[in-house]
């Protein structure tokens, strides 16, 4: 089943068209990666897909049902969610009260995943259950200030996951990570799938291409091809376009 289907994407800045009539589709269960040039429009697509920046034409179908014009915590709601970057995490809060504060403040007062009954316990255990999911719950109670880079953006995911989502859009978790906090981040990443659904915009193309089911190539505001990683590897409009001969020739 297809949990995605964006057909017509349109967003631009003045003149500057920087997603063009954009196509995607998504399975459900799969973990595909959106690549492309500096750019190309990746971080631009998940703001239009999340809700967070606005379209100018366009479908965005998921779970059947038509998201365009919906806001964010609509999306969310229905099962759609996105990591945000380590600025919107509270340095004083502990990791586990800013999964419990976001959560809240991204659902605003929709917020009915939980009986009103429960309230403030139900929300810790779902933040707890988070933290669990992406292999910080021993740090629960550890303020966010005092965690380490790897440990902030495993933080990021946890927020994300908390709405518990069937589609998660991750713009770059890698990003400023060392190797061995990349690895965990990979690690939790590998965990999550099959369990959801996960669209990733990711520049480390060694773990793209060991971590993805699928891969969709975006150019200048429009996907130019999809397929497993080793079509894409293979491709030669997205060997042209992007990947360089030093990557394309490369085996994971
Ligand atoms: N708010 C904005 N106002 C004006 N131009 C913008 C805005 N946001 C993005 N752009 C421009 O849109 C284009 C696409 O940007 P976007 O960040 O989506 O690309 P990207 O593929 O994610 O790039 P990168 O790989 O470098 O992160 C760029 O030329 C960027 O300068």
């Amino acid at each position: 089943m297809n949990i995605l289907e964006v057909r017509g994407l349109r967003k631009a800045y003045g003149a500057l068209k920087v997603t063009d009539d954009l196509d995607l589709t998504v399975r459900e269960g799969t973990l595909h990666a959106i690549i492309g040039p500096n750019g190309a429009g990746k971080s631009t697509l998940i703001a239009q897909l999340s809700g967070q920046a606005g379209s100018d034409a366009g479908s965005v179908r998921f779970a059947g049902a038509e998201m365009m014009g919906q806001p964010m915590h609509r999306r969310v709601r229905a099962g759609m969610s996105r990591s945000f970057q380590i600025t919107s995490i509270l340095p004083g809060f502990t990791a586990l009260e800013n999964v419990a504060v976001a959560v809240q403040a991204r659902a605003g007062h929709s917020f009915s995943f939980f009986a009103p009954v429960a309230g403030e316990a139900a929300l810790n255990e779902a933040a707890m259950e988070a933290l669990a999911r992406v292999g910080i719950q021993d740090r629960a109670h550890v303020r966010a200030a005092s965690l380490s880079h790897g440990e902030k953006r495993q933080l990021e995911l946890a927020i994300a996951l908390a709405t518990r989502p069937r589609l998660l859009l991750l713009d770059e978790p890698l990003a400023g990570t060392s190797g061995q906090e990349a690895e965990r981040l990979i690690g939790v990443m590998r965990a999550l799938k099959g369990s959801l659904t996960l669209v990733l915009i990711e520049h480390d193309m060694d773990a793209v291409f060991a971590l993805a089911d699928r891969i969709s190539v975006l150019v200048y505001g429009r996907i130019i091809a999809t397929g497993s990683p080793a079509e894409i590897r293979g491709d030669p409009q997205v060997r042209a376009a992007y990947l360089g001969e030093e990557t394309a020739g490369e085996e994971p």
